[in-house]
């Protein structure tokens, strides 16, 4: 891919509404400035990302883009080397990801693991321990939500990979999140848990703000309302779904074809 183009391209600034960006600042959460670079390698370099409660964003881009880079700095995973971060209006930078998480910031990972020596029910009673006196839905009913009810007593260590991803869901979900952060949910999934999967995402509840990472296309289409895509660590290019993926720039880009490297950005 002929790339220069895109590095050409810096700090496109985001196309969101002020109200919406005003929403995520008074009961969402939102970014700005944020960079971070592992050793003399710029990874995320993005001006301001938001959400508010009920929006469904999902971020893409080519792999090394900073997608999972940028989950990791707003659940506390990473801490970001500057920029500030706010959550329902209060500075969150410089705060860890068991305050986050109890704040309501929850988030499944790319590469899902498991409590050792905790059977599958377990693992998703410890996702809600701090809401254990008033759980919204029971760890069965999670397991039960995510076709895991008959592996209930096994140990998690012995999931094989897509039920794994599938507890680390459940996982997430008994933490009662008002953000989800999802990083590749669907990766590696087989067609049972890909549909079971989508079922999921459709039954979130309205009022819960979701970031999604993913490369599978038909789970971006099934959740999104918002699209940011990423390259290179920046955004490259940010709007409604449906207009994001039908942009031929943006589907060269991601897909990887030289068509990125001549098409004129809209
Ligand atoms: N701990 C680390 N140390 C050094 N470099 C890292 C580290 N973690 C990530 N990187 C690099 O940072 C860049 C961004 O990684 P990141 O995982 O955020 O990308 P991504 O868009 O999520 O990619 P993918 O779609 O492949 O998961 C990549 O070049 C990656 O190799």
């Amino acid at each position: 891919m002929t790339t220069q183009h895109v590095d050409a391209v810096d700090h496109i600034p985001s196309r969101r509404d002020p109200a919406d960006i005003q929403r995520a600042h008074d009961t969402g959460l939102v970014a700005t400035g944020l960079y971070h670079a592992y050793q003399r390698l710029t990874v995320l370099d993005l001006d301001s990302f938001a959400i508010a409660p009920g929006d469904r964003h999902a971020v893409i881009g080519p792999n090394g883009a900073g997608k999972s880079t940028l989950l990791h700095l707003l659940a506390g995973s990473t801490r970001a080397q500057t920029g500030t971060i706010t959550y329902q209006g209060q500075t969150i930078t410089r705060r860890g990801t068991a305050w986050r998480a109890r704040a309501g910031i929850g988030r499944t990972f790319q590469h899902p693991t498991v409590y050792p020596g905790l059977t599958v029910l377990d693992c998703v009673r410890m996702g809600g321990w701090h809401h254990r006196h008033h759980p919204d839905r029971k760890p069965l009913e999670l397991l039960e939500l995510v076709g895991l009810t008959n592996r209930a007593d096994d140990p998690a260590a012995t999931l094989p990979h897509g039920h794994r991803r599938m507890l680390d869901l459940a996982v997430a979900l008994a933490g009662q999140p008002r953000v989800l952060l999802l990083d590749e949910p669907a990766g590696g999934l087989t067609d049972t848990d890909l549909t079971r999967l989508l079922d999921i995402l459709g039954t979130l509840p309205g009022w819960m703000a979701v970031i999604l990472v993913e490369h599978h296309m038909d789970v971006v289409a099934a959740l999104a309302d918002w699209i940011t895509v990423l390259h290179h660590g920046r955004r490259y290019f940010d709007g409604p779904a449906d207009h994001v993926r039908a942009d031929p720039t943006v589907r060269a880009l991601y897909l990887g074809t030289t068509q990125a490297g001549h098409a004129a950005r809209p």
